[in-house]
Formats: structure tokens, C-alpha cells, sequence
């Protein structure tokens, strides 16, 4: 199951275009259930149905088979970031993020996660090194903080309608999102009053609202209950801008990445793909656990 990653990227993709296996079993002259067996890891296409796919899937052959990354542009591009409170905080973090790329990042408790996602958000400013942004920052980012930022006194719909608003989004149906989070029912209560998990949900909803180049979501699901973790999942899937999301959920995040940063010491200390840790038959749980503990692993 775990070395299923062809499997499962043909699941994501197809998802992605919004195509049934029948659909796209019609478009490659094969059954159904050929379909089904490709992506339960049964069976492979063939080479000739593998370049099909990636001509239906428009993503290079190389990515649909081994998740390599396509010749994408980055978005993001930060280089030997430093910040130092009162003692070193990030120490030389660089990394870049590509279009379309789904990254967690991981990293202990005060390992400086949140401090990196501000930096990115250009809420604070690094000591040294540099952030270079290929998106526009008040128009195509989108951020969903670790503390809610909610106004209190507000109601739960005008609070939805007042980003429409600012947002200029003209084509929202503010209802039928309500109703789809889960919220109709909490449209007319104060935010004040919501409990913990719904201000989250909330939070998601607001941070989702319009269409980004970029998302940064800091632990996400914190407060849900199982439902809505699930939910918030299948949510992020639908996601289409490249999406760096700080999560210690541990139970979902093994289907939804393609990549990993981990964060140790004021380093990324690991920067991995999830096909790959898959590949050595590891899920992303035990990968962290041994590469947050002991610092010589690697898989060279
Ligand atoms: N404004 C600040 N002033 C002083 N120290 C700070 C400030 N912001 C963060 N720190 C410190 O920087 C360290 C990293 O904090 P940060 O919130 O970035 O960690 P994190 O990896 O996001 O942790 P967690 O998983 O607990 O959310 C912590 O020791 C924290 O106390």
C-alpha cells in the first residue's frame, strides 16, 4: 500500500480534473475496472497508457511516475534565513516552494515553525537573508495563522460577507458555503460564542475564500473534531496553488503531500518527498519520529 505512489497520484490527478474512472477509462479505451486496479496498485499501465495519462493529466511523465517534480517556476524562495529573539531561532533555513506543491513542514514544538510561516508573511522581518515572492503578497497569498483572527462581536455570515467584500469576490453564494463548512447553523451567532473548533472552521473557511497563488495553513486542525479534520482534508485536496502547511496530523498528512521539510535546530534538516519515504516503505509518522531524533539518517 505504502509503495502504491503511482497508484495514488493517478487517484490525485484524475480527482484533480474532476474525472470518474469511467470517464477517464473511456478516454484511454480501457475498463473500469483497469482503472481500478491501476490505482489500488493491482496492476501498471502500460508504457503507451502511462503517456497518455500524462498527456490527459498535462503533467510530465516523469512526475506521474516517480512524483518528481515538474520543471516548475518557484514561488517562493527563501535563502539563509536567519532570526534571533532572544536566543537563535532560525539559524540558515533555505528552501524553495513550486506551483501546485503541497509541503509539510515539521518540525518540534518551538523548533520555529510559526516564526518562519511569519516570516513568509512578511509579518516580521528576518536578521539576514532573503524571501523572494513570485506571487503577488496582498492579492495571492493566503494565510491561515495558528490564532485565530476573528472579530469577536461580529456574526458568523456577516463576517463571511465582510471578506467577500474586501475581497471583491463577486460569484460567492455566501449560504451554500456556509452550509458546506458545516456552519448554517452558527450563521447568526456571535464569533465570540463559537466554540474552538468552530472559529477554526471558520478560520479555514475565511483563509480558503478566494483563490491563491500561495497557502500557508499553521496546524490547521487543531481543535476540530474527527468529522471536520476529515472534511478539512478532502477540502485542502481540492486546493489548487501550492499549499506549505504546519500540522502534527499525522493520521492524514502520509495521502496529501508531495514533500517535507523538517525543521530542526534552526535548519531544515531534511527536505524529502513523500513518494520517496513511501517508497522505503516508511509513512511519514515513523519517518519523522527517526529523523527528528537521530540527525545521521538518510536514505543515500
Ligand atoms: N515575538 C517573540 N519574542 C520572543 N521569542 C519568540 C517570539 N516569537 C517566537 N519566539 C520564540 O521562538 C521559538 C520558536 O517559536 P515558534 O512559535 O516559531 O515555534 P513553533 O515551531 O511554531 O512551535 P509550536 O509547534 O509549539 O507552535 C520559541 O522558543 C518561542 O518562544
Amino acid at each position: 500500500m505504502q509503495n502504491n505512489s503511482l497508484g495514488k497520484q493517478i487517484i490525485r490527478l484524475r480527482q484533480k480534473q474532476q474525472l470518474s474512472q469511467a470517464k477517464l477509462a473511456e478516454r484511454l479505451f480501457v475498463s473500469r475496472q483497469a482503472i481500478s486496479k491501476w490505482e489500488n496498485g493491482e496492476a501498471e499501465p502500460d508504457l503507451d497508457k502511462l503517456v497518455q495519462l500524462s498527456q490527459i493529466f498535462n503533467v510530465d511523465l516523469d512526475y506521474l511516475v516517480l512524483n518528481h517534480p515538474m520543471h516548475q517556476a518557484s514561488i517562493l524562495t527563501l535563502s539563509k534565513i536567519r532570526k534571533k529573539y532572544q536566543q537563535p531561532i532560525l539559524r540558515d533555513v533555505s528552501f524553495s516552494l513550486h506551483n501546485h506543491e503541497r509541503v509539510a513542514l515539521l518540525g518540534s514544538n518551538g523548533a520555529g515553525k510559526t516564526t518562519l510561516v511569519n516570516l513568509i508573511a512578511g509579518r516580521i522581518r528576518p536578521d539576514s537573508g532573503t524571501i523572494q515572492r513570485n506571487y503577488q503578497p496582498q492579492l495571492e497569498f493566503s494565510l491561515m495563522p495558528q490564532q485565530n483572527v476573528l472579530i469577536g462581536p461580529m456574526r458568523v455570515q456577516e463576517m463571511i460577507e465582510l471578506e467577500v467584500s474586501i475581497s471583491q469576490l463577486k460569484t460567492v453564494d455566501v449560504p451554500e458555503l456556509l452550509k458546506r463548512a458545516n456552519l448554517w447553523d452558527q450563521r447568526n451567532q456571535v464569533i465570540g460564542s463559537l466554540s474552538g473548533g468552530q472559529k477554526r472552521k471558520l478560520m479555514f473557511l475565511l483563509t480558503v475564500i478566494k483563490p491563491a497563488q500561495l497557502f500557508i495553513f499553521d496546524e490547521p486542525t487543531v481543535g476540530m473534531d474527527l468529522e471536520t479534520i476529515d472534511r478539512f482534508w478532502q477540502h485542502l485536496d481540492q486546493i489548487t496553488g501550492a499549499t506549505l502547511v504546519i500540522t502534527h496530523d499525522f493520521n492524514q498528512i502520509d495521502h496529501y503531500f508531495d514533500r517535507v521539510l523538517l525543521l530542526r535546530e534552526g535548519v531544515i534538516t531534511a527536505d524529502e518527498r513523500v513518494a520517496t519515504i513511501h517508497a522505503h516503505n516508511q509513512n511519514l509518522d515513523t519517518w519523522y519520529r527517526q529523523h527528528n531524533q537521530t540527525p545521521e539518517v538518510s536514505y543515500e
